[in-house]
């Protein structure tokens, strides 16, 4: 196992109508900026439980972060908080509007652009303090130090990690689910499982507590997935809450060696085709699992046994990618750019090229994905 230095301060408030206890942890004199996206939290009776929950404190509100959220956006917020001088980011919603917050916490404390945080031109190390509120189990935004932001005028997508914007708190309340439509439901679910093999499908360091728990959150995940059409049950979606949360809010990647090649790859499929970010994974992992098959090989029979179940055969590893694969398919996932009608033969040279000006040069746990390998991926993900 490699040395680490675990630290992870996110509280978390878990349950069906767990929203009103923000009221005990927003400190009482905060002026509070509530954050959310295209407005579900109206239609889901989140948005007037917040409102009841904040009714002793002054608090202003931003809505319309988008998905994939966009720093053109985020920088008309900073400017509210400036203006308005809050002192607490509340942020409503999936790990867009979670993200965003992030950068507008820190955005808020810094006088020069915003993008110099994106571009580590400028290092956080203070933030305004930031609560979520998780609509949308995915990311684990909601309790880990990481934001993605992207800029529409030239296409980018970039994160920043900070330990300054680890939110306070962050309530995971399934009611919050009910209105998801059942494309961010699959979505959530793959993101979920993709973030867990990220920090799992690597090689063995012998971390058996890490490998036990990666193993028993792909296990739910995948029971989830076939499950599928149990989504509105509430333990179902207490499970789907949690397991998302843990799969990346930290403990599972400790002393482990991290791969994230797919979703720097799929980044780019974002910026450049706006393809929603979980189904830019499916159809990057793979490709990128087959290409790369003779380093993941160990990790990838481990999952086989473990996961899938599948009998120890000389042919374990390819098998593993198939049930993989076969897993994403049966929830509708894209797995081939031909899913997302994607066909011109020069899309894996123009996304390479995004990759090399965004310095993605020497990707995966070994860093041996180079642009070339990123090209043969992309390549593979074509057919
Ligand atoms: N911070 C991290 O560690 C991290 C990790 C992985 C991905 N990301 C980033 O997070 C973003 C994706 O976040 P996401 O997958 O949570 O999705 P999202 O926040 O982008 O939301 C997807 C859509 O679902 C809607 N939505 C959210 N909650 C809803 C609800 N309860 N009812 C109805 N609609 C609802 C949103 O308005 C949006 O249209 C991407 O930008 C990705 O790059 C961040």
């Amino acid at each position: 196992m490699m040395k680490f230095s675990y630290y992870n301060p996110t509280r978390i408030q878990f349950g069906a109508n767990t929203i009103a206890s923000i009221a005990t942890l927003i400190p009482k004199e905060s002026k509070v900026l509530v954050t959310y996206g295209g407005g579900s939290i109206k239609k889901n009776g989140i948005y007037d439980q917040v409102k009841d929950a904040l009714k002793d404190y002054e608090w202003h509100e931003f809505s319309g972060i988008e998905p994939n959220p966009l720093v053109e956006t985020l920088d008309k917020a900073v400017a509210v908080a400036k203006e308005k001088k809050i002192d607490f980011i509340l942020a409503v919603g999936g790990g867009s509007v979670i993200d965003g917050s992030k950068y507008i916490a820190a955005a808020a404390l810094y006088d020069g652009e915003g993008w110099d945080i994106l571009e580590k031109k400028h290092i956080v190390t203070k933030a305004l303090p930031l609560g979520a509120i998780l609509t949308l189990p995915a990311t684990a935004s909601e309790s880990n130090p990481t934001a993605v932001i992207s800029r529409k005028s030239t296409q980018t997508k970039l994160a920043f990690s900070s330990s300054a914007v680890y939110p306070k708190f962050a309530v995971l309340d399934p009611s919050a689910m009910v209105t998801l439509p059942e494309r961010q439901i699959a979505n959530g679910l793959v993101d979920s499982f993709i973030h867990t093999c990220e920090q799992y499908l690597t090689y063995p360091v012998g971390a058996l507590v890490q490998d036990g728990y990666c193993e028993t959150l792909l296990r739910t995940l995948k029971h989830l997935i076939e499950r599928f059409n149990e989504h509105d049950d509430l333990l179902w979606q207490e499970n789907l809450m949690w397991a998302a949360n843990q799969g990346l809010s930290g403990l599972i990647g400790v002393g482990v060696p991290q791969d994230w090649a797919t979703h720097r790859i799929g980044h780019e499929l974002t910026a450049m085709f706006g393809i929603d970010h979980a189904r830019t994974l499916t159809i990057v992992q793979p490709a990128l699992l087959r290409e790369m098959i003779s380093d993941k090989a160990a990790k990838l029979s481990q999952m086989g046994r473990n996961v899938f179940h599948l009998p120890q055969t000389s042919d374990i590893a390819e098998k593993t990618i198939d049930a993989i694969e076969a897993l994403y398919r049966s929830i509708g996932m894209p797995v081939r750019f031909s899913d997302c009608e994607i066909t011109d033969p020069e899309t894996p040279a123009k996304l390479v090229a995004a990759l090399k000006e965004h310095n993605m040069i020497a990707l995966g746990e070994k860093g041996n994905i180079t642009p070339e390998i990123s090209e043969k991926i992309l390549t593979k993900a074509m057919r």
